[in-house]
């Protein structure tokens, strides 16, 4: 499928290479780290090869398993494009803002309407912005629908996936604020979520992190080699959602990502190891990475 971006607020970007970085197969520098420390030998395993903590979440790929095929045309995408940017503090919401001449939130959108695997894409946000995203696409062949946002995160998820089709067999829930993502890593999620009903991208925590309290003690420090860091696409079989979002309702529980929603039924999550380039643009310093990065792709 041929897709030519015809845009109305920028001109469009220099084509670029379409070539993306392989996924992270090198150890993380803290596996390095930790290597040297213990006089040259792995003391961990690989955190690809980590299995299991907590109750209901497992991590990435041990055997190196291929991922079960994802039909074509049976996936919904929920694209959130409702937030405020209010950390950017700039003068529109930052998902709209230029990067390389192309609305950020464009950039994934591009990216998911390439899949042969999409069937539709839903995109949450402000009516004010819609025409941003109608006709961006020349020549795309799935239909591109629109929810209104909610207040929080979680309540555009919840409007988004209320206009999803009801054959759908996967939806795939976006932060339009991550433009990088690549195709790779969208497909090896999908297929994992397939196998395992729910699964999510996420890289190994490079940084030590420590739980502090209310005084700024430290209280513990956790253990890194069990802790990834939850990026999107973050994707689950429908009825799960919907499932989750009873409870989550009912409980009135806030959120911060979808799976979240999964875990709270006590449904298994798998963790698609990722890439550490899918950015979420959440600040000017950011968008100045984001740049670099995409040039870089
Ligand atoms: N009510 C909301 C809040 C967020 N989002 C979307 O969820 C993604 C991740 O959220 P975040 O980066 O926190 O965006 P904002 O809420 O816009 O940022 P801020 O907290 O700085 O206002 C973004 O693509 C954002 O547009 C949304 O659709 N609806
Ligand atoms: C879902 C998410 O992208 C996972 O990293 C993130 O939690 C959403 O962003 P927020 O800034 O926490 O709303």
């Amino acid at each position: 499928m041929e897709l030519r971006l015809c845009l109305r607020l920028h001109a469009p970007p220099a084509s670029a290479p379409t070539t993306h970085p392989p996924p992270p197969l090198s150890p993380s520098p803290n596996l390095a780290l930790r290597r040297l420390r213990t006089g040259g030998s792995c003391a961990v395993a690989p955190r690809r090869h980590a299995r299991k903590w907590g109750s209901a979440v497992c991590a990435a790929k041990a055997d190196g398993a291929q991922g079960e095929a994802v039909k074509e045309r049976s996936v919904s995408v929920v694209l959130l494009s409702g937030g405020q940017g209010k950390r950017m503090g700039a003068s529109m919401p930052k998902q709209y803002l230029p990067l390389l001449g192309l609305p950020i939130a464009l950039h994934s959108l591009k990216t998911f309407c390439q899949l042969k695997e999409v069937k539709e894409v839903v995109v949450v946000c402000d009516p004010d912005y819609k025409d941003i995203f109608e006709g961006s696409i020349e020549n795309v062949q799935i239909p591109i629908k629109f929810a209104l946002p909610g207040k929080e995160r979680q309540d555009s998820v919840y409007n988004g996936l209320q206009e999803i089709d009801g054959d759908s067999e996967l939806v795939c829930v976006h932060d339009s604020a991550r433009p990088l993502v690549s195709s790779e890593d969208v497909k090896k999620v999908l297929e994992d979520a397939i196998v395992h009903g729910a699964a999510v991208l996420g890289v190994p925590v490079k940084a030590t992190i420590k739980e502090a309290d209310s005084n700024s003690f430290v209280v513990k420090t956790l253990d890194r080699k069990t802790l990834w860091e939850m990026q999107t696409p973050q994707v689950m079989r429908p009825s799960l959602l919907r499932d989750g979002f009873e409870l989550v309702k009912r409980d009135g529980l806030e959120v911060t990502d979808d799976v979240s929603i999964v875990e709270y039924l006590k449904h298994s999550v798998y963790i698609t190891e990722g890439s550490y380039t899918n950015i979420k643009v959440t600040t000017p310093d950011d968008l100045l990475l984001a740049e670099r990065l995409m040039n870089e792709k």
